[in-house]
């Protein structure tokens, strides 16, 4: 079984406009509301490629009974901490005239000491099933920053793979609990080694450091220029075609579901990087949030070259 865990849950509203303009009254069509936070997109495109992840995580108030009784009607089997505050909102405005994408993301609530201990004990029951594991997203007030390196660590005792998807610190100390793949984006590569801009070379060298710090594979995902895959002996370059853009938001998160699937698989690296990419340009065309379609998915394979670099 894939476990997903996504510590800071949100509601996801998205809003296509057209011409968004700042300091303006704007009118929109009803946005779509989506159970989000990354790990969440990504069980969705997880049950959407045939896997039965089981999603965990901190969940509370009304927000938090929308998102479990979303996940029921989807059939995403859940088991989440119960906490005081409320699950946050994260707001995204695509505007296709512009080429734009806006985000709001709350920063969630506050979670206990007590709230996260009893996590981390009924993660470590989840873990003796578990086949892989994916952690994604920002934590939420309150958790200690080197808490993704902890459950790292325990599935390593466990020998079971852990992937993890942060960004800024939650992913500088993620890293010590030496995962088996990280995924950040550009953005959060240049973040992470301190630079504003990187060339590729560059980041071929910075996944390669990362990697000589015991992480095994450093998924670099390019947005609209495909990816790159990073390991000790392997980098590959994956070149993806241009697509009809609807709302790229989630994405990563499906790129990184598709990474999952293909692992679980086994499949080859060449042939995991292209799931990756596919699910994530799947993601690109819809308008929903975490939303692919297999066909496309499959279509969209055909269509990747990767190369070895
Ligand atoms: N505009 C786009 N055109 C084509 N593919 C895209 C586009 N945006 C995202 N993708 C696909 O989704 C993957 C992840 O997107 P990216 O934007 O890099 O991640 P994140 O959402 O984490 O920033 C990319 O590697 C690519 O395969
Ligand atoms: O946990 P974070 O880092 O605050 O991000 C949360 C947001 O990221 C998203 O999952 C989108 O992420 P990606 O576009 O990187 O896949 C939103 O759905 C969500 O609201």
């Amino acid at each position: 079984m894939i476990i997903t865990i996504t510590l800071n849950p949100a509601i996801d509203v998205s809003y296509q406009s057209h011409h968004f303009q700042l300091n303006k009254v704007q009118r929109v069509a009803n946005g779509s509301k989506t159970a989000g936070g990354k790990g969440l997109n990504v069980s969705r495109v997880l049950k959407q490629l045939g896997c039965e992840p089981l999603c965990t995580g901190f969940l509370g108030g009304h927000s938090g009974s929308w998102i479990k009784s979303r996940l029921n009607q989807e059939g995403l089997d859940h088991s989440f901490i119960e906490i005081n505050e409320e699950t946050r909102t994260c707001l995204a405005i695509i505007d296709n005239q512009y080429g734009t994408q806006t985000e709001l993301l709350e920063e969630g609530p506050f979670i206990t000491i007590a709230e996260k201990d009893k996590f981390l004990s009924e993660f470590s029951k989840m873990l003796e099933k578990a086949k892989l594991i994916t952690a994604s997203g920002s934590l939420p007030k309150g958790i200690p920053l080197d808490i993704y390196s902890e459950i790292s660590e325990m599935a390593n005792a466990s020998n079971v793979p852990f992937i993890l998807d942060t960004s800024g610190k939650a992913l500088e100390y993620g890293i010590q609990g030496r995962p088996f793949l990280i995924k950040p984006n550009k953005e959060e590569l240049c973040q992470y080694v301190g630079k504003q801009e990187l060339t590729m070379d560059e980041m071929i060298d910075a996944a390669k450091k990362i990697c000589e710090t015991g992480v095994q594979y450093v998924l670099v995902s390019l947005g609209k220029e495909g990816a790159l895959l990073v390991g000790h002996d392997t980098v590959l370059l994956a070149e993806i075609p241009e697509i009809p853009v609807i709302n790229p938001v989630g994405s990563g998160d499906s790129m990184l579901a598709g990474m999952a699937y293909a692992l679980k698989n086994q499949y080859d690296f060449k042939t995991c990087l292209k799931w990756a990419c596919a699910c994530g340009m799947s993601n690109a065309m819809e308008a929903k949030t975490g939303e692919i379609h297999l066909h496309k998915v499959q279509e969209l394979l055909t269509k990747i070259d990767v190369t070895v670099l």
